[in-house]
């Protein structure tokens, strides 16, 4: 018999951002779907059932994570490029990245994955395109194991790159892959480890890392490969100024021609960040129904640009939520990335320009829909029970409650849920990532990073 989990007399529950609110409603899980939910409570579990007390605490769908790049947690706040823009950043930041090892891709994604659970994060992507020579493992098996470690729903994409400084483009020879070696482990993750289900515990994607470090051939390929299996694909694209004459120079176009021309544009693909677009842009991105990974505090760290975001979301552009790579970032606070993407709007558009309830909805079923679940991101009968819970008792959202959900974005220094549910179970339970040592995690990360540190000053080969 299926385990239940009964969440009882829910101070306030938003179960999807384009529906109402309820107020001592009662929500019940079998096994790993929302059941049922009764607004105005009294819902008796029948059978094994733990129930939650949540007379204190806003309920929400798990919010969903589009871009990241797990290993940057190990290089996060780095003095060297605090303040460098895009291009500086990575050309300073591969030099320490290339000495990624096993250890360091299983233990950053536990570190990534452990703070986007806490803030409320219960599926995630991560893009990581680095290949440094020495590494021969399956380096997407270590994150798949570190995602069932926590309990993670993850769908991570095989990123890649090939077009190093000698052929013109920005990473050293020491990180990028040949094409073949990329095509070859790309199809092997897909049979390996890809799961169609609308709320699979698992899926992967392709990602070609952005226009300045992989081939156009590769761009075409991979897209070709991702079509054959039905996967998503995903890359980086108009972020700054500088890939905008990256692509001019090198190829004589614009990005979203390079991307029209490889066939890196569709329903099936999400690009991250997607500041730099021309109106022009911007209505063949809506006709094609590609989708942008939006990612605010990163664009503001690396100054790179305002998305516009207002106005794809008029246009019915899907435009989802990402706290990207946490050297850019610097951290995994999803929840504290909702309020950023409804803050940076008001910035270029007015204090109209984004509500709570749209940046919700973009960083629940806006995340679910680029990222191919169809069954998750709505608390639903027959839905994903992946949910975030946030005890609002708490002196930051004090004097807050006349708008209990929007005070998530609006107050709260606290970015940490009291419960997260994900597939039905409790992941995070009273605050605490349910049997894991957080502090032996973050010795452990601090470890690595030092050792990489070291490794790069000294110059080693690698
Ligand atoms: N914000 C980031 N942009 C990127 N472009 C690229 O090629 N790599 C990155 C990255 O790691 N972060």
């Amino acid at each position: 018999m299926s385990s239940s989990l009964l969440l009882k007399n829910i101070y306030c529950l938003q179960p999807t951002f384009d529906g109402p609110q309820y107020h001592g409603a009662d929500l019940l899980i079998v096994g790993n779907k929302v059941e049922a939910i009764a607004p105005t409570g009294n819902l008796q579990a029948i059978g094994k059932v733990r129930t939650i007390d949540c007379s204190k605490h806003v309920v929400i769908p798990g919010l969903v994570n589009t871009h990241h790049h797990f290993y940057q947690t190990l290089t996060r706040n780095h003095p060297a490029v605090q303040n460098a823009k895009l291009f500086d950043w990575l050309k300073f930041l591969y030099e320490v990245w290339k000495y990624v090892d096993e250890d360091a891709v299983y233990h950053s994604s536990l570190l990534a994955m452990a703070e986007l659970m806490k803030t409320g994060c219960t599926l995630t992507t991560d893009h990581h395109y680095l290949y440094p020579r020495s590494f021969k493992g399956d380096l997407m098996g270590l994150q798949f194991e570190a995602a069932d470690t926590l309990g993670m729903r993850f769908s991570p994409t095989r990123g890649s790159m090939s077009l190093s400084k000698k052929d013109g483009g920005l990473p050293p020879d020491s990180v990028v892959q040949t094409e073949d070696e990329i095509l070859m482990d790309s199809e092997r993750c897909i049979k390996t480890y890809h799961d169609n289900a609308p709320d699979a515990m698992h899926k992967i994607a392709l990602a070609p890392c952005s226009p300045f470090s992989v081939t156009k051939g590769l761009m075409k390929e991979t897209a070709a490969l991702g079509r054959k299996y039905g996967v998503r694909l995903h890359t980086h694209l108009c972020e700054t100024y500088d890939e905008a004459d990256f692509c001019q120079e090198m190829y004589g176009m614009r990005p979203v021609a390079l991307m029209q021309e490889c066939g890196l544009i569709g329903e099936d693909v999400w690009y991250a960040h997607g500041i730099h677009f021309n109106d022009e842009e911007l209505k063949i991105l809506q006709q094609t129904k590609t989708h942008i990974a939006h990612c605010p505090s990163s664009n503001m760290r690396l100054g790179s640009g305002i998305c516009r975001v207002k106005e794809m979301l008029g246009m019915g552009i899907n435009v989802a939520v990402a706290v990207d790579g946490s050297a850019s970032n610097d951290s995994s606070d999803m929840l504290a990335e909702v309020r950023q993407a409804m803050l940076l709007q008001r910035v270029r558009y007015g204090s109209d320009a984004l509500t709570a309830s749209q940046a919700f909805s973009m960083a629940t079923e806006g995340g679910a829909k680029l990222l191919n679940f169809g069954k998750v991101g709505r608390l639903e009968k027959g839905w994903a029970a992946d949910l975030a819970i946030f005890d609002v008792s708490t002196l930051p959202y004090a004097g807050s409650q006349s708008d209990p959900v929007a005070s998530l974005l609006f107050c709260g220094t606290n970015h940490n849920t009291d419960y997260t549910i994900i597939n039905g179970k409790v992941v995070v339970d009273r605050g605490q990532l349910v049997g894991f040592d957080e502090q032996e995690l973050a010795q452990k990360a601090n470890a690595i990073s030092k050792r990489m540190m070291e490794m790069a000053a000294r110059g080693e080969i690698v």
